[in-house]
């Protein structure tokens, strides 16, 4: 019997539905996806929150979204072949199901192609209407008895092959070369490694590296941060959060470092003008043993209330949010703060990696608004700082028009500001900015550099 029906309005329908096994998940966080324009990992997570699920049911519904999000120019392609009409006129709920029929098909070699075809069709009798799975069946047994021609086909197109739109692939062709450009989007192909901050307010690095093996994790130092841990297994972050609570805050090795380069003092002021959802923030807010204040700023109320939320779930009470565009200027915080971290809003092209959705939804256009954005925001921060006191700024995108190239202008016009050697984490060299590209670094793209105003 056929319970339930997309064609009125897919998103809220998706949320009543309650998924029984990892293919249903899949199919309603894609829905959530591409349909309501949600980030993955909150699709993911709101998703696999509300269902009973066991552990490998969750990790491969993890897998298929991710994997089937970040194929989908490849996915569209092959259905594009398999199909006469434009994809657009398919029902959403059935292009999706095609698309993880045909991820399966085309990326999983341990599902039995005969299972992807079964499983979809099954996926089609509950969640559209009639007819659809006889549909669903014949494009996905066609497109397994073709499969070496059609791959052979993804192979001849660069961006189809790396799973990247072509405009990206093309830039960075042009910024790295060839081999950089393919390593780079491979990369990105990957899934992302779980990396753990240690909230030390409440633990010990060292010790929390004990509880969390005692509990059958496999994880190891970071070589990046002192407070880092990347896991190499996990029983999964729901279970991590359920038993230590308070004691780390999920964030990559290289978005750790903007906050131990601004070295904030316990009792200082601290401006972060840019905070949301707060993993930066709160990693300051420990670094200071919770004395002194964090002023946490963002333009969106709701992303607010994320960093308050982190804020109690880590314990810590020096951070004070505050509704902030960091364009207009405030005067009563001139040269109120003792360091300012401006962690600008970027085309985010270093963690393509983590975020699976961005590749597709960005726009080469999108990339134009940033710079002058940013300066704005960073003209604004640096008449915050005290003299004396320092500003810390970066990015997590590889674009040198929003990182050193930015800072270039903004030294050209602020004589009173120079920019101050640090400790390269890894090479302990003395650097005056770190760019870190994940081809190269093994880690997330990211910027950072940090500015004495004297
Ligand atoms: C790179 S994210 C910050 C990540 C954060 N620092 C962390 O570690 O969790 C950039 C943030 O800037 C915010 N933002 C965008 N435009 C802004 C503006 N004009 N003023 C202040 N914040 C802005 C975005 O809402 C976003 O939360």
């Amino acid at each position: 019997m056929r319970k339930e029906r997309f064609s009125e309005s897919a998103e809220g329908t998706a949320r009543k539905i309650v998924p029984v096994n990892g293919r249903e998940a899949a199919l309603l966080i894609l829905l959530q996806i591409w349909e309501e324009r949600a980030y993955t990992a909150i699709a993911l997570n709101r998703v696999l929150r509300q269902t009973k699920l066991e552990e490998q049911d969750r990790r491969f519904a993890t897998e298929l979204v991710n994997g089937s999000v970040k194929a989908r120019g490849t996915l569209d392609f092959i259905l594009g072949q398999m199909v006469n009409r434009p994809l657009q006129k398919l029902e959403p709920v059935v292009r999706y199901i095609l698309h993880l029929g045909l991820y399966q098909i085309f990326y999983l070699d341990r599902i039995p192609d005969s299972a992807a075809c079964n499983e979809s069709v099954n996926l089609a009798k509950k969640f559209s209407h009639k007819g659809t799975d006889k549909f669903v069946n014949g494009v996905l047994r066609s497109s397994v008895r073709q499969k070496m021609a059609l791959w052979e086909k993804t192979l001849e197109d660069v961006s189809l092959r790396l799973s990247h739109p072509r405009w990206l692939v093309q830039r960075w062709r042009k910024q790295f070369g060839e081999d950089e450009t393919e390593a780079l989007c491979c990369w990105d192909n990957e899934p992302a490694s779980l990396c753990l901050r240690v909230n030390t307010l409440m633990t010990a690095r060292d010790v929390f590296l004990q509880d969390l093996r005692e509990m059958g994790c496999e994880a190891e130092v970071s070589l990046w941060c002192p407070d880092g841990i990347v896991m190499t297994r996990s029983p999964g972050l729901p279970a991590l959060l359920q038993t230590f609570p308070h004691s780390f805050y999920v964030q990559d090795e290289s978005s750790m470092l903007p906050a131990q380069l601004l070295q904030p003092k316990a009792g200082e002021q601290i401006l972060d003008m840019c905070a949301a959802p707060g993993g930066k923030t709160t990693h300051i807010a420990a670094l200071m043993e919770n004395r002194g204040r964090v002023t946490a700023c963002d333009i969106y109320p709701h992303k607010l209330k994320l960093i308050e939320e982190n804020a109690k779930r880590l314990k810590l009470d020096n951070i004070k949010t505050e509704l902030q565009d960091g364009t207009v200027l405030r005067e009563e915080w001139i040269e109120k703060f003792d360091r300012v971290l401006v962690d600008a809003p970027c085309s985010g092209l270093g963690v393509l990696r983590r975020r699976a959705e961005a590749r597709w939804t960005k726009k080469e256009k999108d990339l134009r608004d940033f710079p002058a954005l940013q300066q704005r925001i960073l003209e604004n921060a640096s008449r915050y700082v005290k003299y004396g006191g320092v500003l810390v700024y970066s990015t997590c995108t590889l674009e040198d028009r929003e990182n050193g190239k930015q800072i270039e202008l903004f030294l050209q016009n602020h004589r009173e500001w120079k920019q101050s050697g640090f400790i390269h984490p890894r090479s302990k060299e003395v650097v005056k900015e770190l760019q870190l590209y994940p081809q190269r670094d093994g880690v997330d793209g990211f910027y950072l550099t940090l500015l004495q105003k004297e």
